[in-house]
């Protein structure tokens, strides 16, 4: 059991579920128990057809990763963020450069606060990959491996087979293009949010993280039970996602959505104060950012549900591969163009070029 290998880490007691009753948003739960069942995927792939083409995000319970392998990732990143300050600040973010290692909290775009979080974006440890990485996570590579191995044979793959199913192409249609062995910006974020008081709060509208889009294909929120992260409705309205536990929150990102001509929505999220029996807890999440192999060209893929939704285009057909972004382009383009510093007002002016894509950052 890891947790006995690294008895040095120390462990992130999860906190109780909210009582409160919030707006939540309707969600759609997939059951990976039904995946073996008859006509399980089939079921599957038709749930998430309607939650990634209307909410773009949907919960997955029964993912088939061990309580033990979660808990070790939250003690992983719980002994992290208690390092001395400089051992943190080893490898960090270099703004318009790159978005590996440690972020310190920053100011709040536009205002003189400070924000609430600090992160650490760790690249997937694959051959032939050679990201700066801490000492500290240098020390884990076996645990943070095997866990991220875990997590890509029984989830994300598994995503991509029901995306391919809903969108009546081969099973790998999707699979192919998403490979933990190869090239591409893959990676594990830890956050930790720090509680703040109403009053600080109420100066950033209760806001922990701006509302916006993320860059890959799919994202995954592994298990944590306190209420913050909110999803924009294609009504515009703000909710609540749910904690269910064991569950894990995914939502639909930019490539993706870019490939199937928006039919998969890359949902607009956000970070809000807790409930208020929430609000003095600190607040650890675990994500998985997936996103295609570098040399995986961007461009509309054909689909007869997008033909038969009269979203499939002329232009679409006479698509030219020689001059389309790479998402390995497209991904360090819009890395650069992030810059923490920059003003949301800043951000929303500007339309990211990256050959024939062009690119919003949505920050609301
Ligand atoms: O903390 C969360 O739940 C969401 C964080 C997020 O959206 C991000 O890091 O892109
Ligand atoms: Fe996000």
């Amino acid at each position: 059991m890891p947790a006995l290998v690294y008895p040095e880490l120390k462990p992130w007691p999860q906190p109780p579920e909210t009582t409160t009753e919030l707006d939540y948003a309707p969600l759609a739960v997939l059951d990976f128990a039904k995946w073996d069942a008859p006509g399980g995927k089939e079921e599957l792939a038709a749930q998430l057809k309607e939650a990634s083409h209307t909410m773009g995000f949907w919960t997955i319970i029964n993912p088939g990763i061990p309580q033990d392998a979660l808990d070790t990732q939250f003690a992983l990143a719980n002994t992290f963020f208690t390092l001395p300050q400089e051992e943190k600040e080893e490898i960090t973010f270099v703004p318009g450069e790159s978005c590996w290692g440690y972020r310190p909290p920053g100011t709040i775009k536009g205002t003189e606060f400070k924000e609430n979080l600090e992160m650490v974006n760790m690249h997937k440890f694959t051959e032939g990959t050679n990201y700066p990485r801490h000492t500290f996570m240098k020390r884990y590579e076996p645990l943070i491996t095997s866990f991220q191995k875990l997590v890509f044979e029984q989830v994300i793959n598994k995503i991509f087979i029901l995306m391919a199913i809903m969108l009546e192409l081969p099973e790998n249609h999707f699979t192919d293009m998403h490979k933990f062995e190869k090239a591409s910006d893959d990676h594990v974020r830890f956050i930790k949010y720090r509680t703040r008081t109403v009053e600080e709060d109420k100066a950033v509208s209760d806001q922990w993280m701006a509302g916006h889009t993320d860059f890959g294909s799919v994202t995954l929120l592994f298990p944590q039970p306190i209420a913050a992260l909110q999803v924009r409705t294609p009504e515009d309205e703000w909710k609540w996602v749910r904690y269910v536990p064991g569950g894990i929150v995914c939502n639909a990102a930019d490539l993706i959505a870019l490939m199937t001509k928006n039919y998969v929505k890359s949902a607009i999220h956000r970070v809000m104060r807790p409930p208020p029996d929430q609000a003095n807890l600190e607040r650890m999440g675990i994500f998985f950012f997936v996103r295609p192999t570098n040399d995986v060209i961007i461009k509309p893929n054909f689909s007869p549900v997008l033909q038969r939704e009269g979203l499939w285009t002329k232009e679409d057909e006479e698509f030219k591969d020689e001059d389309a972004a790479t998402c390995g382009e497209f991904v360090i383009a819009r890395m650069q163009n992030f810059n923490p510093s920059r003003t949301k007002e800043q951000h929303d002016k500007e339309v990211l070029k990256v050959k024939q894509w062009e690119v919003v950052n949505k920050y609301i």
